[in-house]
């Protein structure tokens, strides 16, 4: 089952200048599709115009077989529990003001009302913020810290508990583990698998790093000055009807 189906996705931020020319795509539940391409090429443009904080030009995006692409805020609001986002700055993710606790209860105090949730249960705001920490590998007591209290690894954990926490449809990655150091890259990155096969959620897994998208994903869209230029199974990496500029980042890796 198709949780998202993006056609002909086009976007321009002035006139003439494609940022986006016709993206297509779909993303199955419970896999993680992968995004690479060089800085600049319109990968988080693209996340952006997913997530419908940006106007497109041209083209469909659907959730769940329904078009959002022209739905106001107030009527995306209600469907944005089936979606939610993981950047690559936590420190700009968090709220300073508010402890992780606080921070770890927004998604599901926004959203209650309309959520069943399979594997997370909601018996009272200490035990769920205790199953979310748990459930990304952090010690409890750091639920009443705030975000400068917390490293920058520990910081990005506390985003993805936040983004599990209400078990959206899928989850827009955007080089989550860019600004982390080397060791924090890749248990971050092992505990995502992880999250994505035990609670069953989708990743849209963007980075320019070509090694990562591989390990993470199933499958890989390569894009290139705003178009995509291949798409294959992630096992397909190293055939020879890669595209040539395919060929170019494997060779840089
Ligand atoms: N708000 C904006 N207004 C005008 N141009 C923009 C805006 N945001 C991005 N762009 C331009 O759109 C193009 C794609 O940018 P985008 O940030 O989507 O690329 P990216 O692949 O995510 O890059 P990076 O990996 O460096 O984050 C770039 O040429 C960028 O300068």
């Amino acid at each position: 089952m198709s949780v998202l189906d993006v056609q002909g996705l086009t976007k321009a931020y002035k006139k003439d200048k494609l940022v986006l020319d016709h993206i297509s795509f779909h993303l199955e539940a419970g896999e993680c599709l992968g995004l690479v391409g060089e800085s600049g090429c319109g990968k988080s443009t693209l996340a952006r115009c997913v997530l419908g904080v940006e106007t497109i030009k041209d083209g469909h995006i659907r959730l769940f077989d329904e078009p959002i692409q022209h739905l106001s805020e107030k009527k995306l609001r209600p469907l944005r529990k089936h979606f939610q986002a993981v950047f690559q700055h936590p420190t700009a993710s968090l709220n300073p003001k508010r402890t992780i606790r606080e921070s770890l209860l927004d998604p599901y105090q926004q959203f209650e009302k309309e959520l069943s949730l399979a594997h997370f249960s909601f018996t009272s705001p200490d035990a769920f913020v205790r199953q979310l920490l748990e459930a990304v590998e952090l010690p409890e007591e750091l639920a009443n810290r705030y975000p400068h209290e917390l490293s920058g690894g520990q910081k990005q954990r506390v985003t993805i508990a936040r983004a599990i926490s209400i078990e959206p449809a899928f989850i827009v990655l955007d080089e989550p583990t860019a600004s982390l150091d080397v060791l924090s890259q890749g248990a971050v990155l092992a505990l995502l698998t992880t999250l994505r096969q035990s609670l069953g959620i989708a990743y849209l897994f963007i980075s320019h790093d070509l090694a990562a998208v591989h390990q993470m994903s199933q499958r890989i869209m390569v894009m290139k000055e705003g178009k995509l230029v291949d798409q294959f199974s992630s096992d397909e990496l190293m055939a020879n009807e890669r595209d040539s500029y395919t060929k170019e980042l494997i060779a840089i890796f």
